[in-house]
């Protein structure tokens, strides 16, 4: 196919108005030229040259929109549905319960060359396969943020420690404003000490090269599984400043300030789910997938997809620093099979 056209090099040259001096003159006209041609205006030259590069390009056109592989799925219209098995909830703002795109499958496998162990391990804080979900608040998807045996050897390294998972709860709120830990958050997890393991460290290296959030803001990283059934209901990973329980968790190195919620497996799908059908866009009275253990974000509208080694990423508070309200996000329930994740959370300041 051919190459986009750069601005100029068909157009740049001013065209001359009269015939070069060399050319050979009959009535005044090159010798070449018909005597019944009127020759094209200018307008009409640049007319034809547009209809042309867009005829060339139409098929790159249609294969950005409709390829399922690489690019976010754009609804035509929100769709306006709720989080089915997410009812009652600790935030405050109810959600809009709109999830209008989902994000999919990566088109490459993006995860590079496996490694044995340590002794054989290259840190590399690259990343392709970014990929902007929404611009404000800032939520993004990074396919191939892990490398190849990342994800197994944080499992691995988690699996003994794994344990019930808490939340960190509001409890200078009337009894009936709290949550109960035990039914909002059912899945296990383990916290990572930071800086011992050389391949969690150079994730956490890899989140700061990313982020730009310093080294040691970041907290230690979190491992996540859930059974097929175990879910995460909406809530913010930020501290919601206001409540004095809360006061504690922010001296440790102020708010949370960024969340990468890494994938660390390829989620069973639902029967009848097919894989690569999934980033197609949802029709508009289309449910929300339930049984895919997406991450989802109803105050937003984005679903993002398991993907082995895919982060998605978000900014949890607002340009001038501010809890975002908008970042409400549930982890929904697999129903066929497991599924782990990774947290890594980056703090305002220097986290100890
Ligand atoms: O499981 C998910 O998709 C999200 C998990 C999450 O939000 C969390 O662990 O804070
Ligand atoms: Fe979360």
């Amino acid at each position: 196919m051919d190459s986009p056209k750069r601005p100029g090099s068909t157009l740049g040259k001013p065209k001359s108005r009269s015939p070069s001096p060399h050319a050979p003159l009959t009535n005044g006209k090159p010798a070449h030229a018909p005597s019944h041609f009127h020759r094209p205006s200018l307008e009409t030259i640049l007319a034809l040259l547009v209809a042309a590069s867009l005829a060339l390009h139409v098929p790159t056109y249609y294969k950005l929109v409709s390829d399922p592989g690489s690019l976010l799925a754009i609804s035509r219209a929100p769709a306006a549905f709720g989080i089915p098995f997410l009812s009652g909830s600790r935030p405050t703002t109810p959600a809009k319960a709109t999830v209008a795109k989902r994000f999919g499958d990566p088109d490459d496998d993006l995860l590079g060359e496996p490694f044995d162990g340590p002794a054989d391990y290259v840190c590399d804080t690259s990343f392709s396969g970014v990929h902007i979900l929404n611009r404000d608040p800032l939520m993004m998807a990074i396919d191939g943020f892990l490398r190849k045996g990342e994800a197994e050897w944080i499992v691995d390294k988690a699996k003994p420690l794994m344990a019930r998972s808490s939340v960190v709860d509001v409890d200078d709120q009337p009894r009936e404003k709290r949550n109960d830990s035990s039914e909002y958050r059912t899945s296990t997890s383990a916290f990572f000490d930071r800086r011992v393991d050389p391949i969690l460290h150079c994730i956490e290296k890899r989140a700061v090269a990313f982020s730009g959030v310093p080294l040691e803001n970041t907290e230690g990283l979190q491992v996540v599984h859930y059974q097929p059934g175990q879910y995460y209901k909406p809530h913010w990973d930020y501290f919601p400043r206001e409540f004095a329980s809360m006061q504690e968790q922010l001296r440790r190195g102020g708010q949370r300030v960024t969340t990468f919620f890494v994938y660390l497996n390829d989620v069973a799908l639902p029967p009848g789910v097919a894989r690569d059908a999934l980033p197609k866009p949802m029709s508009p009275t289309k449910e929300p997938l339930i049984g895919a253990g997406s991450t989802q974000f109803p105050n937003v509208g984005i679903e993002v997809m398991p993907r082995k080694g895919r982060a998605a990423f978000w900014w949890d508070v607002t340009i001038d620093g501010k809890d975002d309200e908008r970042t409400l996000h549930a982890g929904t329930p697999p129903t066929h099979g497991e599924k782990w994740g990774l947290n890594i959370w980056q703090r305002e300041e220097s986290f100890f």
